[in-house]
């Protein structure tokens, strides 16, 4: 038996973690490591999947059901040897001989991810037990990428790992939010029982260029309706806050957490905490500021308050952001620019 003093946590391992695949001893891994990105061709994922690909070590393997990704965020690297695209629902077994496994196939915005709760939960679910069956017959590290919904409207602030959330069981998030927490309970359930080798990070939002013009969250809508010169649709109350990650910031934590020792769960997000209607004054300044801004209907059990704790990055990974809301928006406006064929004023 041994103890994980590392996480601070003291999980008990029962078990040895399986036996790796054998390219681990082989003379082809020396020089080459397999991963297997799911949902790598989503906004995140795909941003990941450019930083891995850039280490000539690295092989990547994409398998995504591209439900709210797209080949074009990936178009880059089609064809390339190092690289491949797979068309797979994670809800079905994966068969694939890889050394790590970066687990983030899922929708992330609130409308998709409700727009078939019963497949958001499935995926949550039995595709993360497909990804563990895997991890575990392959003896690959996997790391998760779990979201600070599992917090639900939390009535802690800043929220700290060890918080335990409050979330509702039966609302129209669940599926999204219980998902993910059930999704955790399996990763520490295949370590405690599989001595796999486990990373979960704790995703606060993220933004920046190549998300969907049309995904519906907050900062891609306040952009593209900037652009597109409509007013800002800020949902009520609109003193509700969230906390904005740069995604190159996230991917820097996502490798350092699956590189380092930690199990987690670990918060990876930006501690900058902005109400609503503060990121909508941001977006006006910058973009438009003749536009204006409407208060419009908000949906059931919105988080009020939103801030992550990043003590455990820091001291952990030796992590935390460094780019500011401000510095980020006007990466995102560019790249929507280009997309919404709306040029820049001279
Ligand atoms: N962006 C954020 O602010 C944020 C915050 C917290 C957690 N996360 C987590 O990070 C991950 C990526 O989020 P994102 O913002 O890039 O979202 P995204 O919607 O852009 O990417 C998700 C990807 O998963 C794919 N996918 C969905 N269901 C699938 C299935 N059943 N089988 C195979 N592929 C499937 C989609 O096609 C898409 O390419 C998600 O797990 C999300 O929960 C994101
Ligand atoms: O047009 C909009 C969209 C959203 N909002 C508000 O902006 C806030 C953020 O909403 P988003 O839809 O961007 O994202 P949420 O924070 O609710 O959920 C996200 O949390 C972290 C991840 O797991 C997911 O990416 C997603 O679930 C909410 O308070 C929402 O009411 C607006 O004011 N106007």
């Amino acid at each position: 038996m041994a103890t994980e003093a590392a996480n601070g946590n003291n999980h008990v391992v029962v078990k040895k973690p399986p036996t790796p695949s054998p390219l681990r001893n082989s003379k082809f891994f020396q020089s080459n490591l397999r991963i297997l990105v799911t949902g790598g061709a989503g906004f995140i994922g795909s941003h990941l999947v450019d930083k891995l690909m850039e280490n000539e070590k690295n092989e990547v393997i994409v398998a995504d059901n591209f439900f709210t990704g797209s080949k074009d965020n990936l178009k880059k690297w089609i064809g390339h040897p190092r690289f491949e695209l797979i068309r797979h629902d994670i809800t079905e077994p994966l068969l694939v001989e890889v050394d790590q496994i970066y687990h983030l196939a899922c929708p992330a915005s609130p409308i998709f991810y409700k727009h078939n709760p019963v497949k958001t939960i499935k995926t949550n679910v039995m595709g993360t037990m497909n990804m563990l069956g895997l991890a575990k017959r392959v003896g690959a590290r996997i790391l998760l990428t779990s979201t600070s919904e599992v917090y639900g409207d939390p009535l802690e602030h800043p929220q700290k790992e060890e918080y335990w959330g409050n979330v509702n069981p039966i609302g129209v998030r669940s599926c999204y939010d219980e998902g993910k927490r059930v999704a955790e309970t399996l990763m520490f359930d295949y370590h405690r029982q599989h001595g796999l080798e486990i990373r979960i990070a704790r995703i606060f939002n993220t933004y920046g260029p190549r998300m969907n013009i049309d995904d519906g969250r907050v900062v891609s809508n306040f952009i593209a309706q900037a652009l597109r010169g409509e007013s800002l649709t800020v949902q009520a109350p609109g003193t509700q806050t969230r906390s904005f990650c740069y995604v190159s910031d996230m991917v820097d934590g996502l490798i350092r957490l699956m590189e380092g020792d930690n199990t987690g769960p670990i918060n990876i997000g930006n501690p900058g905490e902005f109400t609503m209607m503060e990121l909508a004054e941001i977006v006006k300044e910058l973009i438009k500021p003749s536009i204006s801004i409407e208060i419009v209907e908000n949906t059931p059990d919105d988080p009020r308050q939103r801030k992550p704790d990043i003590t455990k990055a820091k001291q952990l990974l030796g992590w935390e952001p460094k780019i500011t809301l401000r510095q980020g928006l006007p990466l995102m406006e560019e790249d929507f620019r280009l997309r919404l064929g709306v040029p820049k004023k001279a």
